[in-house]
């Protein structure tokens, strides 16, 4: 069966492309010439080439700056290595500046111009049109080159970014094709991760070209890559002294008679996640479908806000989970503010959010008041466009988002962006699409309540959860229902505890 997640050695750190600009200042800095970084990197690729396809004819095709450089050394090293190389340049060779002009200097063999490219009988073609320099859009001589390519059916190998693609945002120019393979140097770059960009990479291979990987301190990226690396030191842990009330007490907001499942997902999950106790607060006229349904998670029933205040006080709730099935009500609403105030950890999802549509600054300002507790929203596109409406990719939207909220803010997608108010940021990569299915966001809500709940940060319950969540989904692979992702939490958790 295809799993979704990537080998777990991919480095967590992501660069954005100014990160990755000051990478190569500091490597140069610190002594090692552009010319010899480029010399790596396009050595690099012709090295990985020549380990994965059989030498044959090949294509490179080189752009304006130094991503065309790096084209310039595969095709002198696949050269050297028997290859038959077709080398055609985007521009007039002699506009290439610097290192890019070096190496165009040591190309020995022709420079073809677009309209002279065959594209017949070749077994590769590698993209070093553009990379990390790519903006605005792509030429239509080069959209018209890139889509012959696509017909011709041949693998491309795109040298840092596939062209077109962008590094910090994952935007995809209309003329862009999907490569094969994409080589990224150092660290990968946001745009290998967010989609649409992600879909266009192929397998990423990183490789080092000789930076050292002590710059990353003083570059302090903003962005990485979920991952346990992350937060495998903050799960709850376990002691002997431990009982369940000193583990975290979860309330689960419930919806009306026709809406408890979510609810009921959303708190097993919460007790599978580690909240010693978990307690669904259900409105009167539900509470017996609740109770009948739920075992180990506690059920009770409040139907004024004023008593839902007394008792979050009173059984010392240290996290509410709310919106899930709950409905765009007045209730909803008004139990939302009153968690907020409470000094409980607030996870707000769903119609939680949606209720405050029309004036999002309030719900806002009382997360940013919030004098104990912290808070996760867990919008869906959609959730998040109602109450945020905000432009760019959905790393900038989700930090912004953040930012402006005052909480940690989970946008959910294949690729899953979380951010803390302040702009430290995972991007999430091990999601499957059978998570798209009613009520998976209720298990992942109720994960989030529950990690929460036993002790974890909220950026930190938030990212785990998701990877947890991701992790499910390739576990269970086609057929799943969100019903049986409770079942696999104990093995996914027990291979994180082996870890530790
Ligand atoms: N960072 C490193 O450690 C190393 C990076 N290498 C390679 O260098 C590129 C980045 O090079 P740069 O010259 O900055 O950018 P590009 O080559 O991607 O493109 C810049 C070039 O293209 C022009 N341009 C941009 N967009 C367009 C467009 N839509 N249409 C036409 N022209 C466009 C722009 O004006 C410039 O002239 C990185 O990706 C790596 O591949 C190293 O060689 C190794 C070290
Ligand atoms: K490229």
């Amino acid at each position: 069966m295809k799993s979704y997640s990537e080998p777990v050695s991919l480095p967590s750190e992501l660069l954005s492309v100014a990160e990755m600009y000051q990478a190569d200042r500091l490597a140069m800095e610190g002594g090692v010439s552009g010319a010899t970084l480029m010399e790596a990197a396009g050595k690099g690729i012709a090295d990985l080439i020549i380990d994965t396809w059989p030498t044959g004819r090949c294509l490179v095709i080189c752009g304006p700056g130094n991503n065309g450089g790096d084209g310039y050394v595969v095709a002198r090293h696949l050269t050297e290595a028997g290859w038959q190389i077709d080398l055609a340049s985007l521009v007039d060779p002699e506009v290439l500046t610097g290192d890019a002009a070096l190496m165009r200097d040591r190309w020995e063999d022709d420079i073809l111009s677009l309209r002279e490219v065959m594209l017949d009988d070749l077994d590769l073609v590698v993209d070093a049109g553009f990379g990390a320099g790519f903006s605005r859009f792509l030429e239509s001589d080069i959209s018209t080159l890139l889509s012959r390519v696509k017909k011709a059916a041949v693998p491309v190998v795109a040298v840092d970014m596939p062209s077109g693609v962008n590094g910090d945002t994952g935007a995809v120019d209309p003329g862009a094709i999907p490569a094969a393979m994409t080589v990224t140097f150092f660290r990968a770059k946001p745009g290998h991760f967010l989609y649409p960009g992600r879909s266009y990479c192929g397998r990423l291979q990183i490789i080092d070209i000789g930076i050292d990987v002590e710059y990353l301190e003083e570059i302090d990226p903003e962005t990485h890559l979920n991952g346990p690396d992350l937060w495998r030191d903050d799960l709850p842990l376990l002691t002997p002294e431990i009982q369940k009330y000193s583990r975290g007490h979860a309330a689960i907001v419930g919806g009306g008679i026709s809406s408890t499942g979510a609810a009921r997902l959303a708190a097993r999950a919460s007790l599978r996640a580690g909240a010693g106790a978990t307690t669904i607060v259900s409105p009167p006229s539900a509470l017996m479908i609740y109770a009948a349904a739920m075992e180990a998670v506690m059920v009770t029933s409040i139907g004024e806000a004023g008593d839902f205040a007394d008792w979050l006080q009173a059984r010392r709730i240290g996290t509410v989970l709310i919106g899930p099935g709950n409905g765009v009500t007045d209730r909803t609403r008004e139990f939302t503010l009153l968690a907020l105030e409470s000094a409980a950890n607030v996870v707000i999802d769903a119609d939680a959010l949606t209720v405050f549509r029309d004036d999002p600054d309030m719900l806002f300002s009382l997360i940013r008041e919030k004098d104990e507790g912290e808070v996760v929203l867990t919008p869906h596109e959609a959730e998040f466009e109602r109450i945020f409406s905000l432009a760019g990719s959905k790393l900038e939207r989700a930090r912004t988002a953040a930012a402006l909220s005052g909480a940690v803010v989970l946008l959910k997608g294949a690729d899953t962006v979380i951010s803390t108010p302040d702009g430290k940021a995972v991007i999430n990569y091990n999601a499957p699409p059978y998570l798209a299915t009613a009520g998976s966001g209720d298990v992942l809500a109720g994960l989030i309540a529950g990690l929460f709940s036993g002790g974890m940060t909220a950026f930190s319950a938030a990212a785990t959860a998701v990877w947890i969540h991701g992790a499910a989904g390739n576990m269970l692979g086609p057929g799943l229902i969100s019903e049986d992702i409770e079942n696999v939490i104990p093995e996914i958790l027990s291979g994180l505890f082996r870890e530790l």
